[in-house]
This record gives structure tokens, sequence and C-alpha cells, in this order.
């Protein structure tokens, strides 16, 4: 199901837990910025909030999963379902994917989702990951994170999905961190790394499952850009605008002819990739592991 509510003189659509979506978003456009003056009113299924420029064709994408935007399935079902949506919406050329919670962009994959679940469970939570992913990295639109905060692991997959990656400055974290918790990067997240950071800065930051500053995220070139916390919804909006003067077609076609090898070998890998995300996850040694990460993140406090 999805709705419309009008607040702070926008509207804005909700993308709930059940599917399918209605028709094509429609927003009014805000005086003072193409996308972001919004007021959202929320309840705990409003898990993605989108707006639209209709005048632009630039989508905002926010998450919107307190506390920190951990991907469960629920939230992976309305990304995707979001992904697609605009994605067939003609008059979309663009998608800022961000956080409705400054401070924390994504904590990644919801750890209680590997939790003492069934190895059938977490086969099933995997492939929606593999789904999510395919639809964003395989989009044909701009795709532009917008990373207000913290962003390890699936956060960080998230961010290399998309086609470039404007960060906060200050003390936020990007990387794949897997290792700490006695997992490892499947393939495909594991390619985009290189992709991004190249080879060996890559199989370095993998290996010890790095978490990087802001600042030594740019410049590994795991984000492109670093601007104040406060601007980073504008300059996304800004450099989107950049990219969109350049003809939809060909940008799109050329960002294809490079992601399809990688598109194509999970489609071909996605049961393979399933069963060692199952096999591994339900392994007695890593469920500890995730039972005393789990454990090391609730005595932060
Ligand atoms: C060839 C062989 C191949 C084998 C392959 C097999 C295995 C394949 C595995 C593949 C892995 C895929 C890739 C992705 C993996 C992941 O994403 S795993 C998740 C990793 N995430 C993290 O490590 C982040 C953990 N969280 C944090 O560091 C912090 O929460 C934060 C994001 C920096 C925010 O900090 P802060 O604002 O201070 O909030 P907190 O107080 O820490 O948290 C608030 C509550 O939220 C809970 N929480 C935090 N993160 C998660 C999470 N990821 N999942 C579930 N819950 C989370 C936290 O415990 C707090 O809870 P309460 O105490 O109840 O309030």
């Amino acid at each position: 199901m999805a709705t419309f509510i009008a607040s702070g003189g926008r509207v804005w659509r909700k993308f709930v837990k059940t599917f399918p979506l209605g028709s094509n978003l429609s927003l009014k456009r805000s005086p003072t910025s193409a996308l972001a003056n919004g007021r959202l009113s929320s309840t705990s299924s409003e898990n993605v909030l989108v707006s639209k420029d209709e005048k632009s064709g630039i989508a905002t994408v926010r998450m919107n999963n307190p506390p920190v935007n951990s991907l469960n399935t629920a939230l992976l079902l309305s990304l995707r379902s979001c992904f697609e949506e605009l994605e067939k919406d003609k008059s979309c050329r663009a998608l800022i994917l961000t956080s409705n919670k400054p401070k924390v962009f994504c904590a990644g994959l919801d750890i209680l989702e590997l939790y003492q679940k069934s190895p059938d469970y977490v086969g099933q939570f995997w492939e929606k990951v593999q789904d999510m992913w395919l639809s964003l990295y395989g989009s044909r639109l701009v795709t532009m994170a917008a990373i207000n905060g913290h962003s390890p692991a699936g956060g960080c997959l998230l961010s290399l999905a998309c086609d470039y990656r404007i960060m906060a400055e200050g003390n936020f974290v990007i990387g794949l961190n897997e290792t700490q918790l006695d997992l490892v990067a499947p393939f495909w997240l594991r390619q985009m790394m290189v992709d991004a950071i190249g080879y060996r800065q890559a199989e370095m930051a993998l290996m010890v499952g790095a978490l990087y500053p802001s600042n030594k995220a740019l410049q590994l070139g795991l984000v492109d850009k670093l601007v104040p916390i406060e601007d980073v919804q504008t300059v996304a909006e800004e450099e989107v605008k950049n990219w969109l003067k350049i003809p939809d077609q060909a940008r799109a076609i050329t960002k294809m002819a490079s992601r399809k090898p990688l598109l194509d070998e999970l489609r071909k890998r996605k049961q393979e990739d399933i069963q060692t995300f199952r096999d591994e996850t339900t392994r007695e040694s890593v469920q500890l592991s995730i039972q005393q990460y789990l454990d090391k993140l609730k005595a932060k406090k």
C-alpha cells in the first residue's frame, strides 16, 4: 500500500510494508529548496519517504527506519519497491538516497535478522538484499548517495551501489566491517569496493574490516565529496543537476556497459550466493560472533 501525506506545503509519499505501489509520485515544489524542506510526520511503518520534484525529475528517497536505519526485511522490500517504481516512472531522471535521521545514514544489515534464525529465513533475507542491490546498482537513473551520517557495512553497500557519494564531514564512519562480525563480504560487494578504491586498498580494507572516518574515505576515493552535514542534501541536488546536463540515454547506456558484467554475475550465481550466506551465517562460530557483537553494541551505552 502506498499513501500520500501533505506536509509543510509538500506532498510526501510513504512506502509501507505492503505492496503493490500505486500511481505516479506527485509533489509540490518547495520555494526555497528543490527537494529538502518537507516536514514529515511519521509512524513506525513509514520506513521509506520519497519526494519527487516534477520539474527536474529528481527524487529523494529517505530511509526512515529508526533508530539507525538498519536494513531489515521491511526496509529492504520498501527500498526495492521504491527503486523499481522510480525506474518505471518515465519522468524520473535521478534519485538521491539519504537518511531521514541525520547522523546515521544506515547501520547496515539488521543484525537481528541474522541471529538465531533458521537457514531458510536467512536465505530469504539474503535474497532480499540481493534484489534490492540489483535494482539500485542496475538503475538507469543518476543515483547519488547523500551520506548524512555513519554508513558501515550494508550502509556502505548502498552507497557503493550509487553513482556518486557525498558524505558529511565530521566524526562519521564508512566502510565494510564485515570481518569484524566474522562475516565475509560477498563477491559483488567486494568488487564494488575494488572498483571504487582500487585492488590493494580494497583488499586491505576488506581483510581488516576497516571503518574509515569521512576524511580518510575521501582520500581513498570511497566517497567523492565531503561537505558539512547541513549541506549534504543541497550539494547532492546541485551535483545531480550537473549530471543531468549529460543526455540520459548516453549516460545510462555507458553506466550499464560498465555494470552489466557484475549484475549478470550475481544473477547467474544468485542461488549459490544465497546458499553460501545461509551456511556461513548459521554456523555456530558466526552466531557466537554475532551475539558478542550485539552485546558490544548494547554495552556501548
Ligand atoms: C567466500 C565465502 C563467502 C562467505 C559469505 C558469507 C557471509 C556473508 C555475509 C555478508 C555480509 C553482507 C554485508 C553486510 C553486512 C552488514 O551490514 S552487518 C551489520 C554491520 N553493522 C554494523 O556493524 C553497525 C553497527 N552499529 C553501529 O556501529 C552504531 O549503531 C552506529 C550505526 C554507528 C550508530 O551509533 P549510535 O547512533 O550511537 O546508535 P547505537 O546506540 O549504537 O544504536 C542504537 C540501537 O540500534 C541498534 N543497532 C545498531 N546497529 C544495528 C544493526 N546493524 N542491526 C541491528 N541493530 C542495530 C543498537 O544495538 C542499539 O539498540 P538498543 O541498545 O536496543 O537501543
